[in-house]
């Protein structure tokens, strides 16, 4: 048997839009994540157990864990004896923490183990890349990389092996609420302009170029006073209840930037310090959340995705 757990991960992170993100680890020591658990079986099997099971489509072949082994056994390893595949659900569906990116990573990369096909990084990445791509209604490595390789990753087409990791300040503590409600992200990504002016482009480019150069010289405090999203958060913020509240209220408390995690509604903040990352979630959980919602302190998850268990 191989347990594989994915991590959650928050895509654009402010400056890179479809190009940035970063991997969770909250500091309580809790997984947020999904599991995918591979065993032999007479024949294939699939089975969704995990607190968002039940949000999810009954049916196995809308499962996307369920389409990365058909996908796999057609494609990849057709000669792979027959599995019982478990997902845990756990991350909730259109949070912004990547949680299809999750599941579609931790089944591949289970599977990937089990049957011993050694597919090398760039071939695992554009695959779980072409499953993404196809619920979230574009193509976007920024949950897949950092939920398979941890940290935070520069991410994309244009970028050798589809990642670079960048290093952040180990003091940074990344608060993450998830408000209680979905935001499909499709329909967040349909709501964003098809075309960017000449300035906005140019000044794109300057931040997000800025901001990775400031980052691996070690200039922390200069890569966080440029964070901003100027790309997708105008468009998106009028979709998510609460948010402007929320990001006009925590910087008081000591929030150095306030932002949405991926395309929402699940809102992020990066602290220099534990007292105002407490001071934060404090600040969320009485007024962004439901009874739904749920929010964590976290640091990065170096570790990406990894096995819990093999026997
Ligand atoms: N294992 C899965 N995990 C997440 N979403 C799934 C899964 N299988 C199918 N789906 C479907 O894919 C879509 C994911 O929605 P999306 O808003 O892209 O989620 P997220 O932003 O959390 O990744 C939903 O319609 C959901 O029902
Ligand atoms: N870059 C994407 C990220 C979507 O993340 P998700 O967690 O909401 O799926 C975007 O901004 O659309």
């Amino acid at each position: 048997m191989i347990e594989v757990y994915a991590p959650a991960s928050i895509g654009n992170f402010a400056v890179g839009f479809d190009a940035l993100g970063a991997a969770l680890a909250p500091i309580d020591g809790s997984l947020l994540g999904d599991v995918a658990v591979v065993s032999a079986a007479p024949s294939d099997e699939f089975i969704c157990t995990g607190d968002y099971a039940h949000k999810l489509p009954s049916d196995a072949n809308e499962n996307l864990a369920y389409q990365c082994l058909v996908h796999f056994r057609a494609h990849v390893a057709p000669d792979m004896p027959s599995v019982k595949l478990e997902l845990k659900k756990n991350l909730p569906i259109g949070s912004g923490l990547g949680s299809s990116a999750c599941s579609v990573v931790a089944t591949f990369a289970a599977l990937d183990k089990f049957a011993q096909t050694n597919l090398s990084q760039v071939e695992l990445i554009e695959l779980m890349a072409d499953f993404e791509a196809v619920v979230s209604g574009g193509r976007h490595y920024d949950n897949i990389t950092p939920c398979y390789l941890g940290g935070l990753q520069l991410t994309g087409d244009l970028i050798p092996d589809k990642s670079i990791a960048l290093p952040v300040d180990e003091n940074w503590y990344y608060v993450a609420a998830f408000p209680g409600f979905s935001l499909n992200t499709a329909k967040a990504r349909s709501v964003l302009p098809k075309e960017l002016s000449m300035h906005a482009s140019v000044e794109f480019a300057q931040r997000l170029s800025a901001f990775s150069s400031l980052l691996l010289t070690n200039r922390f405090d200069d890569a966080l006073s440029i964070m901003k999203d100027e790309i997708a958060e105008p468009y998106r913020a009028p979709l998510i209840k609460g948010f402007s509240e929320a990001k006009a209220s925590l910087p008081a408390l000591g929030a150095e930037i306030v932002s949405i995690s991926g395309a929402g509604p699940t809102l992020f903040s990066v602290c220099k310090t534990l007292e105002a990352a407490q001071q934060c979630a404090q600040w969320l959980e009485a007024n962004y959340i439901n009874e739904q919602g749920f929010c964590h302190i976290c640091k990065l998850d170096n570790d990406g995705t990894r096995q819990l268990t093999v026997l």
